[in-house]
C-alpha cells in the first residue's frame, strides 16, 4: 500500500487537472482485486467523506450485500462543491486519501462478512470494485446526470443512489429547484435511478415511524402538489440504520474527536481511516490547508 504521504501526493496531482477540465464527474481511482467487470449496477455514495466514518461503511456495506457479485461497482463520490455547506478542513486531498483508505477497509469488511477471507483468489473477485470518484456537481439530480454521459460506465446503467434521511429530505426540497421550484426537477432521476435511503433516527429527524411516513405521503400523492409523483415512492427504498441504542455516528464526531477524543475515534471511523487521522492529523489547525 502507498504511504499516506505519497496517496495524497497523488490526489493532489489529479485533483487540479479535474478542476480544470471541463468534465463533471471523473473517476481518479479503482479500488479492486484486478481487473474490474463491468458493472450491471452503480451504487453511489455522495459525501463529504470529511472524514468518510462508520456511518458510511454500514450504508455501502449492507447495499452491497444484498447482492454480492462483481458486477456491482461502487463509486464513492466527493462533492467538490456541496448545495449548503461552505467548505472546511480536511483538504480534498486528504478527504480523497481517506476515501481509498475506506474503499480498502469496506473491501475487507465486504471479504470477511462473505468468508472471502485469506487465499482465496476466485472469493476475493466476487468483491466488487469500488470507484473514488469526484464532481463538480451539487444537486443529486445534476450528479446522476453527469455520470451517466461521462462515458466511464455503461450507457443506461441504473444508478442506486446510497443517502440518509436527512439527504432524501432535501433533495424533495423545493428550495433547491429555481427557478420554478417545483419537484418535477426529480423526474430524470427517478426515471432512470433508484434511491435506497438510510434512516437516521434518534436525533432531528424523528422515529423510524416518522420516516416511513414521510415516505408514504409521497406514495399517497401528498406532494404532487408540489410536482413529487406518487410512483416515485417504488424507486425509494427505506432501510434501517443504526440499532436503537447505538451511539450516532456523524462526520461531525469524528472531526471533533480527532481534536479532543482520538480513542473514540476506533468506533467512529474505519481503522485505515483512523490509521491516516492519527498520523496526518488532517484535523488538526496548523494541518487543516485552506479549501477552494
Ligand atoms: N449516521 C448516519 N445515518 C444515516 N445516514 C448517514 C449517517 N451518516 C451519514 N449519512 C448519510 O451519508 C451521506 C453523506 O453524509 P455526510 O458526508 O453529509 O455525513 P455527515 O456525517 O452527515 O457529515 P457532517 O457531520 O459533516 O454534516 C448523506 O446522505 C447522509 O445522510
Ligand atoms: N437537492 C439536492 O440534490 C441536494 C440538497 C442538499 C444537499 N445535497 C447534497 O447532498 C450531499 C450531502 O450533503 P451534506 O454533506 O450537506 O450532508 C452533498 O453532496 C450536497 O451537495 C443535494
Amino acid at each position: 500500500m502507498a504511504s499516506f504521504r505519497t496517496l495524497r501526493a497523488q490526489y493532489a496531482s489529479l485533483l487540479p487537472r479535474f478542476n480544470a477540465s471541463t468534465k463533471d464527474f471523473e473517476v481518479l481511482n479503482t479500488v479492486s482485486a484486478g481487473h474490474a467487470t463491468p458493472p450491471e449496477v452503480l451504487y453511489v455514495l455522495d459525501s463529504s467523506f470529511n472524514p468518510p466514518t462508520r456511518a458510511h461503511l454500514r450504508i455501502a456495506s449492507t447495499a452491497l450485500l444484498e447482492r454480492l457479485e462483481p458486477s456491482s461497482r461502487l463509486v464513492l463520490l466527493l462533492a467538490t462543491q456541496n448545495a449548503d455547506k461552505p467548505p472546511k478542513p480536511a483538504s480534498f486531498e486528504d478527504r480523497l486519501a481517506m476515501m481509498e483508505l475506506f474503499a480498502q477497509d469496506l473491501r475487507s469488511h465486504l471479504a470477511s462478512m462473505s468468508g472471502a477471507t485469506g487465499n482465496d483468489a476466485q472469493a476475493k473477485d466476487s468483491i466488487p470494485a469500488i470507484d473514488v470518484g469526484v464532481t463538480k456537481k451539487p444537486y443529486f439530480i445534476d450528479k446522476a446526470s453527469s455520470i451517466a454521459s461521462s462515458g466511464v460506465y455503461p450507457v443506461s446503467l441504473e444508478q442506486i443512489h446510497l443517502t440518509g434521511f436527512d439527504t432524501l429530505i432535501r433533495i424533495f426540497n423545493t428550495k433547491y429547484y429555481p427557478p420554478e421550484h417545483t419537484l418535477q426537477a426529480l423526474a430524470p432521476l427517478f426515471s432512470q435511478h433508484r434511491l435506497r435511503v438510510t434512516m437516521r433516527t434518534g436525533d432531528e429527524w424523528g422515529t423510524q415511524a416518522d420516516q416511513e411516513e414521510s415516505l408514504h405521503r409521497l406514495a399517497r400523492g401528498d406532494r404532487e402538489s408540489e410536482g413529487g409523483k406518487k410512483e416515485w415512492a417504488e424507486r425509494i427504498r427505506l432501510v434501517e440504520g443504526k440499532k436503537p441504542g447505538d451511539p450516532p455516528v456523524s462526520s461531525t464526531k469524528a472531526r471533533e474527536a480527532a481534536q479532543s477524543a482520538t480513542q473514540d475515534l476506533e468506533w467512529l471511523v474505519p481503522e485505515n481511516v483512523r490509521q491516516f487521522m492519527l498520523s496526518e492529523k488532517p484535523y488538526t489547525t496548523d494541518s487543516a490547508e485552506p479549501v477552494v
